[in-house]
């Protein structure tokens, strides 16, 4: 996936996305990262077709994203997003199935047994029949991971997914991420707010501010107390933790 001198802008007078040229390293976790408002989630949403660009491209396997029907693209693209569309009276399987809807004509000719390897994958077979509205936060993460698993996508992109988690929830949800990426050699693309997840999970990180991209590469390649001090406007320390490695602080 590929973004060529992309411009985007919400209100004419500012641009927000400005000439942006990069490429997401394919089969691998890349990480987004910067502060509140650099931009972050409207990259995502133009890289899933969910916004378009004033101008610029954006390639998908070396083809227009424009060019990919509705069904082509759930069939690429599967996001966690925020925001879920669901019923609270709907079944963990009949959420996963939603994710199946791309290569069905009909919902209801999906049976439980084409989702179950999908609730699977995410250790929640013996919830298949609970109301979603009855999981947890994370379990509820959980099923919506799933459900963008069934639609068995080349890319899969998380939206800040530890928001609202514990800190237990997020280490397990971030060594699921990485699990299932290593399974399926998907390319991952994640928003993530806690620097250290995103130095810990990432092959490669983007960091963001203004519309721009101020910094890519490596985790280690990021770890630099002036440029992360800029872009958060405030002071950050990268200190070594015994038995862990760098940690970054924001102070
Ligand atoms: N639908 C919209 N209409 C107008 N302006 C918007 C809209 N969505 C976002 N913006 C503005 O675009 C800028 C970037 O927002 P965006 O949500 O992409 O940033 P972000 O990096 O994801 O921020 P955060 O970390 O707070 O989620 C912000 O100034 C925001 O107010």
């Amino acid at each position: 996936m590929e973004l060529k001198q992309v411009n985007f802008s919400y209100n004419a007078n500012h641009p927000l996305i400005n000439h942006f040229s990069a490429k997401v390293p394919q089969g691998k976790i890349l990480s987004i990262i910067g502060p509140n408002g650099a931009g972050k989630t409207t990259l995502l949403q133009l890289l899933t077709g969910q916004l378009i660009p004033d101008s610029g491209q954006i390639l998908v396997d070396n083809q227009p994203l424009a060019d990919l029907d509705a069904k082509e693209r759930a069939t690429k693209i599967a996001i966690v997003s925020q925001q879920h569309h669901v019923l609270d009276e709907m079944t963990v399987s009949d959420v996963v199935k939603m994710g199946r809807r791309p290569f069905h004509s009909l919902l209801a000719t999906i049976s439980d047994e084409e989702v179950a390897p999908f609730l699977e994958q995410v250790q929640l077979t013996k919830m298949a029949t609970r109301n979603i509205a009855s999981l947890s936060g994370g379990q509820q993460q959980r099923v919506w991971i799933a459900m963008a698993l069934a639609q068995e996508p080349e890319y899969l992109f998380l939206d800040e997914p530890t928001t609202y988690l514990d800190v237990r929830y997020q280490t397990e949800l971030m060594a699921l991420i990485q699990k299932l990426q290593a399974d399926k050699k998907m390319t991952v693309i994640l928003i993530l707010h806690d620097i250290n997840q995103a130095m810990k999970i990432s092959d490669e990180i983007w960091l963001l501010k203004n519309g721009q991209l101020i910094a890519s590469g490596r985790p280690e390649q990021l770890l630099n107390e002036s440029l992360l001090s800029a872009a958060f406007g405030m002071t950050v320390h990268v200190v070594t933790v015994p038995g862990y490695g760098q940690y970054v602080v924001q102070v």
